[in-house]
């Protein structure tokens, strides 16, 4: 069973997709990872984010050995990630390595994203679109951010995040959005407790159909 998860920053989508993964012993992957990947390589060999040749050269080695590097975490590493994202060419050399992916497990796998369920992987068994308020997932990156010893001011964050919602959402190529066919889930009154329990009640409730 192939599960798309997609949603804006911080709605906890990763969250609960890792989770879900870990539940029905299948492979998880962030590809929200794969972008970050790019912006880092082709910054560091052409120092242009929007060199669009070397962005696909970067996104077509893309080594999943480098895929943990803490330099791909943060908020710097997710704006330069979106700015990759809307070159087509990238968004093309990467589909193969995330398609490939969800077929690599024999029971299936579960992948996130923003355009996991509407172009990745359209035919996914189930799709569910997360979201939670700009406030809620701006105080979760805020805590997040604190947690890591960053002291970003709230305000900043939501900035941050509104910003990349808004390029992720506009472009014209994937952008961020429901497939037609996704469940939704406002996890703004949820714990993550919450989130992985309504989550499965989902996928119960649409295998049950
Ligand atoms: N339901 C929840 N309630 C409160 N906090 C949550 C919830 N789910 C996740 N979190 C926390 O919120 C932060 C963002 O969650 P997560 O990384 O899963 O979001 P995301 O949607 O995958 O973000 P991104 O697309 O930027 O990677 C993390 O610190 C996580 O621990
Ligand atoms: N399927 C995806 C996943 C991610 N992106 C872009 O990457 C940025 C970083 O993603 P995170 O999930 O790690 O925050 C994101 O803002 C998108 O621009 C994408 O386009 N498609």
């Amino acid at each position: 069973m192939i599960i798309a998860i997609d949603g804006p920053a911080a709605s906890g989508k990763g969250t609960v997709a890792k989770k879900l993964a870990e539940h029905l012993g299948v492979p998880y992957l962030d590809t929200g990872l794969l972008y970050r990947a790019v912006a880092r390589d082709v910054e560091a060999k052409s120092g242009q984010l929007e060199d669009a040749a070397a962005a696909v050269v970067a996104a077509q080695s893309i080594d999943a050995q480098t895929l943990g590097d803490p330099g791909l975490r943060g908020p710097l590493a997710g704006d330069k990630a979106s700015i990759v994202a809307k070159i087509p060419a990238v968004r093309a050399a990467l589909l193969d390595y995330q398609r490939n992916f969800a077929r690599s497990g024999a029971r299936g796998a579960v992948l996130d994203g923003r355009d996991i369920g509407t172009v990745v992987c359209p035919d996914a068994h189930i799709k569910i679109f997360v979201t939670a308020s700009d406030e809620a997932r701006a105080h979760r990156r805020y805590l997040e951010h604190q947690g890591r010893g960053e002291a970003i001011p709230y305000e900043t964050v939501l900035e941050d995040l509104r910003r990349r919602d808004a390029r992720d959402s506009g472009r014209t190529i994937a952008p961020l959005e429901a497939a037609a066919d996704a469940l939704h889930l406002d996890t703004t009154n949820l714990d993550a407790e919450q989130t992985f329990a309504a989550v499965l009640a989902l996928i119960a409730a649409k295998v049950a159909k």
